[in-house]
């Protein structure tokens, strides 16, 4: 395999906004666009705990920006560029680099960002990536996952459970007939470039579990939250997938990168409007108290063995 620098110079060099300084710097100069505030996140992606080995490594890839462009989109940033770290293990080829910059390329197109720099390293044991995305917003206009009031609505964007079901398809466990749920699995939507400021009061995006992030939703303004297991949107092929278990796996699965959102009484049509072609539904409210409160169609409590994704 060629060596970090050749590396940085053949298959990120081109990546990078004038910012990076051609990757030949010590580190990124960033102009933040005027009077705007920047935003900032980083997630990881680890082979064996966010990918499988074996893993097409341009959807790695794509995954792993699309991970933080959603968070960026739970704050309602608009993306800007990212700093990229890579650790590969001694064997991993220039197939897998290439895969992995043209899946970086194919998404920084779609989603309108540069590649500002980054860090290169070798690994003993697995593939370790992560991405820091760097967004703005207007001053103050921020998102927050903490802002839910009582009586507000929980809406959530496009379906819930399908890469969670498309990882037991992956794994073998569960068929998949369209390849709907492993698309799902491997390619989430980020909802960025929604027009979300002063027509929700809170907004986080689903990564660990519907269940659980609500709960951060809750905790965050010292609310309950009341949700309905069958108003929760549901795809076609999730839905074929259908009993207990699924249901479990839907709302406790996480991986979907779709919004949740606190919306008050009567920004229902705001919201809708905000969303254009992306279907947002409302699927319970925010109340006094605290936790998250998962009803059946008969109305009874539904309980779970875990509320989403915990790294131990
Ligand atoms: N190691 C860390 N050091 C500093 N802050 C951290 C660390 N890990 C998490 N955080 C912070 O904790 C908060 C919650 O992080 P978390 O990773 O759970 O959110 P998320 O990215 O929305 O979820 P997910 O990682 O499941 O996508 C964020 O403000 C994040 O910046
Ligand atoms: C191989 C494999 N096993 C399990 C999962 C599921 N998974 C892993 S981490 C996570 C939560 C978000 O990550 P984080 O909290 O680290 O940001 C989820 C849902 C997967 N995608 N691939
Ligand atoms: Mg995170
Ligand atoms: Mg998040
Ligand atoms: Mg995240």
């Amino acid at each position: 395999m060629s060596d970090e620098f050749s590396r940085i110079a053949k298959y990120f060099a081109p990546l990078a906004g004038e910012e990076g300084r051609g990757l030949t710097d010590d580190a990124a100069v960033l102009a933040p666009p005027p009077g705007r505030e920047l935003v900032l996140t980083v997630d990881q992606m680890l082979e064996d705990v966010h990918f499988l080995p074996g893993d097409d490594p341009a959807l790695i890839a794509r995954k792993l920006l699309r991970r933080n462009l959603s968070d960026l989109a739970a704050m309602g940033a608009v993306p800007l560029g990212y700093l990229l770290t890579i650790a590969l293990p001694d064997g991993v080829g220039e197939d897998w680099l290439a895969g992995f910059s043209q899946g970086l390329a194919r998404d920084q197109k779609i989603f309108n960002i540069k590649l500002f720099g980054g860090d290169s390293s070798s690994s003993r044991g697995k593939i370790s990536l992560s991405a820091t995305l760097i967004g703005h917003v207007a001053p103050g206009a921020a998102l927050s996952r903490n802002g839910a009031r009582a009586g507000d609505g929980i809406w959530v964007s496009g379906t819930i459970g399908d890469a969670a079901l498309g990882l037991q398809a992956r794994l073998g466990r569960l068929a998949d007939p369209s390849g709907f749920l492993t698309a799902r699995s491997l390619l989430p939507e980020p909802r960025v470039g929604l027009a979300l400021a002063g027509v929700v009061s809170a907004a986080i995006d689903v990564s660990d579990g519907l269940v659980q992030d609500l709960g951060h939703m809750c905790k965050g303004a010292g609310l309950s939250a009341v949700i309905r297991a069958g108003l929760v949107p549901v795809s076609a092929a999730a839905a074929a997938a259908s009993g207990e278990a699924a249901l479990e796996t839907r709302l406790t699965g996480g991986d979907d990168y779709e919004l949740l959102l606190a919306v008050p009484p009567g920004q229902g049509e705001a919201l809708k409007a905000a969303c254009g072609d992306l279907p947002v539904t409302k699927i319970g409210m925010f109340q006094a108290g605290a936790g998250v409160h998962v009803l059946n169609d008969a109305g009874a409590m539904m309980q779970f063995t875990r509320p989403g994704w915990r790294h131990f």
